[in-house]
C-alpha cells in the first residue's frame, strides 16, 4: 500500500481545466518537490491531496483511504494532513506560546522538541506582531505539526525570505524529515531548494504533469526546454548548428536542439577534440565566472573557476557527450 497515492486527478473550475489526470505515488518519508512555473497548477495539487479543492475526476488516498473532498465534508480538510499556504495566518497580538498551546495535542516532550525543530522556543514570551516574516512562518508551522499530522504539504514556504531566515527554514524542513518522521511535500520555485532536498521531482506545465523523476534525471535529461529553464541556466544550440558540437560528442541530434548547460562545458586547447570561439563578455559570480563565448554562428554561456581569460581571447572549448542532451 502506498503512503499516498495520487490517482488521475482531474480539477476544472469553472470551465477551466486547472489540473489534468495526475497520477503519482509517495512513499513514507520519501521528499517529493513539485516545480513548475506561474500558474502550473502546483498549488491546486496540494490543495486537492490535502481534501481542501474537489477533484472532478480521480482520486486520493492517503494510507489506504480515500481523501474525502470539501464538497462531501463539513470541515474542509484531512485530520492528518497539513497544508501550510503561501497566504497563513497568525493571530494578532496574542503570545506566540498562548498561539502554540490552543492548537497543541502533544505531550510536553514531544512540543519542546518541535518547538527546538522548528527553531521558536527563544520566541515563546513575543507577541506575534513582534515578529520576523521567516519567525511567523517558523511559528505557524509549528502549530501545524503539533498535531503531528502523517502528511505535510508546503506550498512556497521561502518566498518573502531573506537569505538568513531561508537557511534556517530549509534546516527546518530537513529535521522534520529526518528527526520527527513526518513526510513532507514542497513546492518552489527555486531549483537550489528542490534539487538539493528532494528524492524525486515532479515537474507541472499548463496543469499537467510532464516530468518526474530525481533530482539527477530532471537537471540531466529535462523532457523540454521548459524543464530546463526552471532548474537553471542552459544553452541551447538550435538543430543546423550543432555540426561541430556532434563530431566531439559522437551523438547526432536527429532533428533536435542540442542542451548543454553552462558548467558542462569544458575550456580547453583549440584542436581536433574542442570547438574554436571567442570570448565576447565575462560575468563574475563570486564562486565562479560566466563567459559568453561565440562560436562560428551561436552564442554559448560557459562557466568557468579559471580568471586568465579576458574578452577577445580566442578558445577552444569541449564538452563530454554524457553532458549534452537533446531536447
Ligand atoms: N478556484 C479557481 N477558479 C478558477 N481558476 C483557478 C482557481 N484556482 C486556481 N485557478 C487557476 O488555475 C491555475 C493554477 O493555479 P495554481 O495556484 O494551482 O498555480 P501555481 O502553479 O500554484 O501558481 P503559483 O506558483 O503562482 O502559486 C491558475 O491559472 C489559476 O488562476
Amino acid at each position: 500500500m502506498a503512503f499516498l497515492d495520487v490517482s488521475g486527478i482531474s480539477v476544472v473550475e469553472e470551465g477551466v481545466t486547472i489540473l489534468e489526470d495526475i497520477t503519482f505515488g509517495l512513499r513514507a518519508h520519501q521528499k517529493i518537490a513539485v516545480s513548475g512555473e506561474t500558474g502550473s497548477g502546483k498549488s491546486t495539487l496540494l490543495q486537492t491531496i490535502a481534501g481542501l479543492v474537489q477533484p472532478s475526476a480521480g482520486k486520493v488516498t492517503f494510507q489506504g483511504k480515500k481523501v474525502i473532498g470539501p464538497h462531501d465534508k463539513l470541515v474542509p480538510g484531512h485530520p492528518d494532513i497539513a497544508y501550510l499556504s503561501q497566504q497563513f495566518e497568525l493571530p494578532q497580538f496574542l503570545r506566540v506560546e498562548q498561539v502554540l498551546s490552543y492548537s497543541n495535542t502533544l505531550s510536553e516532550e514531544e512540543a519542546q522538541m518541535l518547538y527546538e525543530v522548528c527553531r521558536i522556543r527563544h520566541l515563546a514570551k513575543r507577541r506575534t506582531n513582534q515578529l520576523s516574516g521567516g519567525e511567523r512562518q517558523r511559528i505557524a508551522l509549528a502549530r501545524l505539526l503539533s498535531s503531528w499530522p502523517g502528511l505535510l504539504l508546503l506550498d512556497e514556504p521561502f518566498s518573502n525570505l531573506d537569505m538568513g531566515h531561508k537557511s534556517i527554514l530549509k534546516s527546518v524542513i530537513h529535521d522534520i524529515s529526518d528527526e520527527l518522521g513526518i513526510t513532507c511535500i514542497l513546492i518552489s520555485h527555486d531549483p537550489l531548494d528542490t534539487l538539493s532536498w528532494a528524492d524525486e521531482i515532479l515537474v507541472m506545465q499548463n496543469g499537467k504533469m510532464i516530468q518526474q523523476g530525481t533530482p539527477q534525471h530532471i537537471y540531466k535529461e529535462p523532457v523540454n526546454e521548459y524543464t530546463a529553464s526552471l532548474f537553471g541556466k542552459y544553452n541551447l544550440i538550435p538543430d543546423g548548428k550543432t555540426t561541430a558540437f556532434s563530431g566531439i560528442i559522437g551523438k547526432q541530434p536527429k532533428g533536435k536542439d542540442l542542451l548543454i548547460r553552462p558548467e558542462s562545458f569544458i575550456v580547453s586547447s583549440q584542436d581536433s577534440s574542442s570547438v574554436t570561439g571567442v570570448v565576447t563578455a565575462i560575468h563574475y559570480f563570486g564562486s565562479h565566472y560566466e563567459m559568453e563565448v561565440l562560436l562560428d554562428e551561436v552564442s554559448v554561456s560557459v562557466r568557468t573557476n579559471e580568471d586568465r581569460f579576458k574578452v577577445g581571447d580566442s578558445i577552444g572549448i569541449s564538452v563530454s557527450g554524457n553532458a549534452a542532451w537533446f531536447v
